[in-house]
């Protein structure tokens, strides 16, 4: 561990500083870079302090997302999320999407009224996971346009997504180049692969519910999972409950608390397969904050409400990835074959691809 580093229970805090300066020297660089791939390797996940991405643009795409999910249901649904889970851009209402891990199915449900959520009552025959969300991405992308509200509704919103958007895409291209140095690379070797900017910004609500409704983990705000992408680059306001599971003890879950300033980010399902399996796609999930599990607030009946904003850095479809080098070797051989992000093997990644083939499919008739 460096010196610019530190523990918070077990994700590591990285001082990226060295990669927004420009004076900072190639090993000052390296430092950091071997810090998150080591991070990465151990747990998947790793906060970032002095990243680039401006505060005041991130602290305004919050208050734009607590406008947002303040609007009355019927204006939120003026911009809905389609009914295919593939197509990931809109609003979702509370308890319109639920995650599933690995094999996990279910229908989806319509979701639940905001009567129902006060109350506690029937959320827990319809939905696990009690957030409401809204997707978008770049301007220009055919196979996934983006869903805005009609004119004149929410002036100034869809402008302050891009412009959000393509601040993270900044930040983003700063960390693969720290993930290539890590893996002794050229710092561009990912850049080409993420060229298009197929990312995904999601504003995320998860509304104040019933404590009884989380503690007796009946209801979850966002139930246990892994992410698809290459990178997913996480901003959360001072609530809690974000948690990832111990890679080396299934079941135990360790928090991720907010640190102020700090993006946590977390690699996925296709960057694990990308580095032959030495960079771990954590399970992760959003419990009861701890402050409210035990200790001077245990006896709260209402949990309250939490914001994030998770931006999803995916490769470009038309690439074709075979695992890093320096990832395998004689000893340590390929564990998969070259692949594209179409066609990513994992189980929550195969059945997104399926949906979205058979929905390109259907399109075509
Ligand atoms: O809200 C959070 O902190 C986590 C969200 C998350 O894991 C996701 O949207 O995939
Ligand atoms: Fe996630």
């Amino acid at each position: 561990m460096s010196s610019e580093t530190m523990r918070t229970n077990e994700v590591q805090i990285v001082d990226f500083a060295p990669f927004i300066d420009d004076t900072s020297t190639t090993e000052q660089k390296q430092m950091v870079a071997n810090d998150i791939l080591r991070s990465f390797q151990s747990i998947g996940f790793v906060y970032l302090i002095n990243h680039g991405l401006d505060a005041e643009k991130a602290s305004s795409m919050f208050d734009w997302s607590r406008k947002l999910f303040d609007l009355p249901p019927e204006v939120k649904a003026l911009a809905p999320h389609p009914v295919s889970g593939a197509h990931h851009r809109g609003y979702s209402a509370p308890g319109r999407e639920k995650v599933k891990q690995y094999s996990e199915s279910g229908s989806e449900s319509d979701g639940v009224n905001a009567t129902e959520l006060a109350s506690g009552q029937n959320v827990l025959d319809v939905v696990r996971d009690i957030k409401e969300s809204f997707e978008s991405g770049r301007e220009d992308d055919d196979e996934m346009p983006n869903i805005w509200f009609p004119d004149g509704i929410f002036p100034g919103f869809k402008e302050a997504c891009l412009d959000f958007y393509w601040a993270c895409f900044e930040t983003e291209k700063l960390i693969l180049k720290a993930l290539a140095l890590g893996h002794n690379l050229p710092q561009d070797y990912f850049l080409p692969y993420h060229s298009q900017a197929d990312n995904q910004l999601r504003l995320l609500h998860y509304p104040s519910i019933p404590a009884s409704l989380l503690k007796n983990e009946k209801a979850s705000r966002i139930p246990s999972h892994t992410d698809f992408c290459s990178l997913t680059m996480l901003m959360q306001d001072n609530i809690g409950g974000l948690e990832v599971e111990d890679p080396n003890h299934a079941g135990v879950f360790i928090p991720v608390p907010p640190v102020p300033g700090s993006i946590v980010v977390n690699a996925g399902d296709f960057l694990m397969r990308w580095s032959n399996n030495t960079i771990k796609s954590t399970v992760h999930r959003v419990r009861i904050p701890p402050s409210l599990v035990d200790g001077s607030s245990s006896n709260a009946d209402t949990i309250p409400s939490r914001y994030s904003i998770p931006y999803f850095c995916g490769a470009d479809s038309s690439t074709i990835i075979d695992c890093i080098p320096g990832t395998w070797s004689t000893e340590r051989p390929k564990l998969y074959s070259p692949i594209s992000v179409l066609t990513n093997s994992r189980v929550p990644f195969a059945i997104q691809a399926r949906e979205y083939v058979m929905e390109r499919l259907a399109a075509n008739y």
